[in-house]
């Protein structure tokens, strides 16, 4: 799906043969029909983007999520005006924790959401639960008329949930991605929409790692070289501004 022969017209470029946007990304620029492409914030929630929430409380650095959001937010409003579907995944279980699986479920032990909880009872109910403030979308990005809201139990957004159905519906082909963690549930989410034919890519500073920084950049070296496209908000945002 790279563009092959692009031309430029009022700074944006464009396909030769198709005369969709075409947007620049690594390893080669991707054109996206926007009629075909989807925004998927990833678990922009509080419990991966702010002080106090799960990640923080079981020791990951998230002193720096601001920008993710502020990102988010510039992309969505480009999309929504390109007449993009908004897709808001959200990670979590119900208050009991039974979605999040016993010791029959590797989910049990890799899961450092119930890790945390386990060597703090006190935190019991409130991590990750429907209903908390941990659970919640971010202030910023409260969901528009017309969003879709998907909620899921597991790192990979098409697991267990109808997030497929939903986009195949509309006809979406490409998914562009931003939220946390790149490195679990953006990459999770990307690979299997991979699986499944869709043409994923990553918008780098609109994304965040659960883990040191390195990480964040092998997940997208893996994604570029294995699984689909990375770009970057700016890039996004001016290849679609007023793209409807
Ligand atoms: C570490 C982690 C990442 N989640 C995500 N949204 O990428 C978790 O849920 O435990």
């Amino acid at each position: 799906m790279s563009a092959g022969e692009v031309f430029e017209v009022s700074g944006c470029f464009q396909a030769r043969q198709t005369g969709q946007p075409v947007l620049p990304a690594k390893p080669e620029p991707l054109t996206l029909n926007p009629a075909e492409t989807a925004v998927i914030v990833v678990d922009l929630q509080n419990a991966y983007a702010s002080k106090n929430g799960y990640l923080d409380k079981a020791g990951f650095d998230v002193s720096t999520t601001a920008p993710v959001i502020e990102n988010t937010v510039k992309v969505l409003e480009t999309a929504r005006a390109a007449g993009m579907p908004v897709v808001f995944l959200q990670n979590g279980w119900d208050a009991d924790y039974k979605e999040a699986g016993g010791p029959g479920s590797p989910n049990w032990y890799k899961s450092n959401a119930l890790k945390t909880m386990r060597k703090q009872p006190e935190l019991k109910g409130s991590l990750l639960a429907k209903g908390t403030w941990d659970y919640a979308l971010v202030d910023a990005l409260k969901p528009q008329d017309g969003d879709i809201v998907i909620p899921k139990t597991r790192y990979s957004g098409f697991y267990n949930t109808n997030l497929d159905s939903m986009l195949r519906a509309r006809g979406i082909r490409n998914l562009v991605f931003t939220g946390i963690a790149t490195n679990v549930c953006v990459e999770s989410t990307l690979r299997d929409g991979f699986h499944l034919e869709y043409f994923g890519v990553v918008l780098a500073d609109a994304a965040y790692q659960a883990g040191p920084p390195d990480i964040h950049e092998a997940s997208l070296f893996n994604i570029q070289t294995f699984f689909g496209w990375v770009s970057t908000t700016a890039q996004f945002c001016e290849v679609f501004e007023g793209a409807s």
